[in-house]
């Protein structure tokens, strides 16, 4: 159960900084939703400047980990350092931006899609949250960047699903947030808003910025990412895409014993 995971590889010059180098250090994490284990010492080290894919099955703890990160659930055991600092300082800070699953948003809401993207400007707004010059101009530039000027007064649940993402992503722009966590962006999406989020999830990378996103598209896997994490309850392999794509570390991670059978 505690073995470590397996590291094969080398995903480049900044892997392994995590948070001492701007990025995301999860140390020995466990998260029980009740009975039910869903991390069982969790390690990883999510470095600053790359895209990082986050693979597993359905279940196997990617949206756990993201609340985990986020300080949305209370982990039994382990700890999460964000760029050095512990996650409250972290969210304090705006360090973190999140673009949730599709079904942990209240679409209802009667906000518009500008109102979305003025959310990632609270943390610059002071106590009075009174938009000023500086967070007009700059949620315009991230509408602009995700394409969605034109859409910018619709009520956030009259978009489709590819532009609701790219709202989201916007509002981590706007944030202008060190550290962006997506969890499953391209599920329901159009060929289009996914040309859109993995250009700007490059764009941003390349800026510094540390890219965790989990994804059950694997063929876009190797344009997306630079290394892959594979998850299943524990992490079972860190490294390149190209290793975390081998046959026999898909089958250990998709619940498929290669020497045959299914493993529990
Ligand atoms: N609020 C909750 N209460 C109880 N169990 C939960 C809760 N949230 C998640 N779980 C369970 O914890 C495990 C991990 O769930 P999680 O949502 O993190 O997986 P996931 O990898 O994101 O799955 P998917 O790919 O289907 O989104 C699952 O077995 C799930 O049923």
């Amino acid at each position: 159960m505690n073995a470590r995971a397996e590291r094969v590889g080398d995903p480049g010059p900044d892997s392994g900084s995590g948070a001492a180098g701007g990025g995301i250090s999860v140390r020995n994490l466990a998260v029980r939703y009740g009975e039910h284990l869903a991390l069982d010492g969790v390690t990883v080290e999510v470095p600053a400047g790359r895209v990082t894919g986050l693979i597993g099955m359905n279940g196997s703890g990617k949206s756990t980990l993201f609340k985990a990160i986020m300080g949305m659930v209370r982990p039994d055991a382990g700890s999460v350092r964000i760029a050095g600092d512990g996650q409250a300082a972290a969210r304090r800070g705006g360090l973190v931006g999140y673009v949730p699953q599709s079904e942990d948003v209240d679409w209802a809401f009667p906000v518009s899609v500008r109102d979305v993207v003025m959310m990632g400007r609270y943390g610059h707004q002071g106590r009075t949250r009174r938009p000023r010059a500086a967070d007009h101009a700059a949620v315009d530039a991230a509408l602009a960047r995700v394409e969605l000027s034109e859409l910018a007064d619709r009520q956030i649940g009259q978009l489709s699903g590819g532009q609701k993402k790219r709202a989201f992503v916007a509002r981590g722009i706007a944030q202008e947030a060190r550290i962006l966590l997506l969890d499953e962006p391209f599920a329901g999406v159009d060929k289009r808003s996914e040309a859109t989020i993995v250009r700007l999830l490059r764009e941003l990378a390349d800026d510094g910025r540390t890219v965790l996103v989990s994804t059950h598209d694997l063929h876009a896997l190797p344009q997306l990412a630079d290394e892959a994490v594979l998850l299943l309850r524990r992490v079972l392999f860190h490294g390149t895409v190209a290793e975390a794509l081998r046959p026999e570390r898909l089958a250990l991670a998709f619940g498929l014993d290669v020497l045959g059978g299914a493993s529990s």
